[in-house]
């Protein structure tokens, strides 16, 4: 399958790592930028062709010409170009190309009116842990995109973390659970490794405490949750012995308004994806 990544950011670029350490060929995938100076470096950190838009002068774009190639197009941009992006390429594409989009707020609709009717369409939302093979997506299709397309997508990207097909109306609010959720769960690692250091921890030892601790967390509740084995909150409650420290470090926690302030970064995600969606729509 040919791959062309548009735009080589935070996210295409996870995904691009995600892709080639499972096994895609570099050979397969070409990949765009606005800039020479990230081509340049993204192509020397991956090892794939990456051409920018602006050294590109012939009559056709760089994004023209890697779409032209492709069987599946990533599209890799912020979301107020999404649209102009898939206006660039129209004409580029094959009419079975499969046009996936990551950007969050950017509905199916907004992308099959941009696009050439009839182009199969995917919305997704991955997450940057797809870089080391740990990510998860969700992914909705649109109505001109068959089974066997969808199937395909879900199984190149499953070799890089789960793969969830959802309904378009869940996209938001996966958004503020796995799209956003790393960067909430680097925050508590962040802090957890402050406090250490505060306590007299050395800092680099701080940082890998939090980190391990994160990953074997991680780790053990998923293998638990395959396994029926228990879930998020029996395990907690394994941790916490009666009247120990860790039932005065959850009451910490607790009384901070942890929960509270989980569900409200979740709401507070998933509402501005909507908001955004409403933005692009001009409403
Ligand atoms: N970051 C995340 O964790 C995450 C998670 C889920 C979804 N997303 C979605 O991913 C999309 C990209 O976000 P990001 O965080 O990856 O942004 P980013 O790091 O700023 O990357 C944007 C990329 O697009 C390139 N670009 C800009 N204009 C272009 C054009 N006209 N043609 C080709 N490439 C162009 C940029 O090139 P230059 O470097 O040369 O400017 C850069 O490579 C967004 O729509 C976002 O909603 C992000
Ligand atoms: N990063 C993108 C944002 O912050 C989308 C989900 C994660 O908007």
């Amino acid at each position: 399958m040919r791959i062309a990544m548009l735009g080589l950011g935070s996210m295409n670029g996870a995904i691009l790592k995600g892709l080639l350490a499972s096994g895609v060929s570099a050979q397969d995938v070409v990949a765009t930028t606005r800039s020479a100076a990230s081509a340049c470096a993204r192509a020397e950190e991956l090892g794939i062709e990456v051409v920018a838009e602006e050294s590109v002068e012939s009559e056709r774009t760089a994004n023209q010409q890697a779409a032209a190639s492709a069987d599946l197009v990533m599209l890799g941009v912020k979301p107020h170009q999404i649209t102009d992006l898939c206006t660039e390429i129209a004409d580029a594409l094959e009419p079975d190309a499969v046009v996936v989009s990551v950007a969050a707020a950017v509905t199916v609709d907004m992308l099959q009116q941009a696009l050439p009717q009839g182009q199969p369409v995917i919305r997704s939302m991955p997450n940057t842990p797809l870089s080391v093979g740990r990510g998860v997506v969700g992914l909705a299709a649109g109505e001109h995109t068959s089974a066997q397309q969808l199937h395909r997508v879900r199984d190149l990207l499953s070799a890089c973390g789960a793969v969830h097909v959802v309904e378009e109306t869940q996209i938001d609010a996966l958004t503020g659970v796995s799209g956003s959720g790393p960067a909430y769960v680097f925050f508590l690692a962040e802090h957890l490794a402050a406090a250490g250091a505060e306590r007299g921890l050395p800092p680099e030892l701080a940082a890998d405490l939090a980190a391990q601790t994160i990953q074997g967390a991680g780790d053990m509740l998923v293998s638990a949750l395959n396994q029926g084995a228990g879930d998020a909150a029996s395990l907690r409650q394994a941790v916490t012995s009666p009247n120990g420290t860790t039932e005065r470090g959850i009451a910490a926690l607790t009384e901070g308004g942890l929960p509270q302030a989980v569900h409200a970064a979740v709401s507070a995600s998933a509402a501005r994806a909507a908001e955004i969606s409403r933005d692009l729509a001009g409403e």
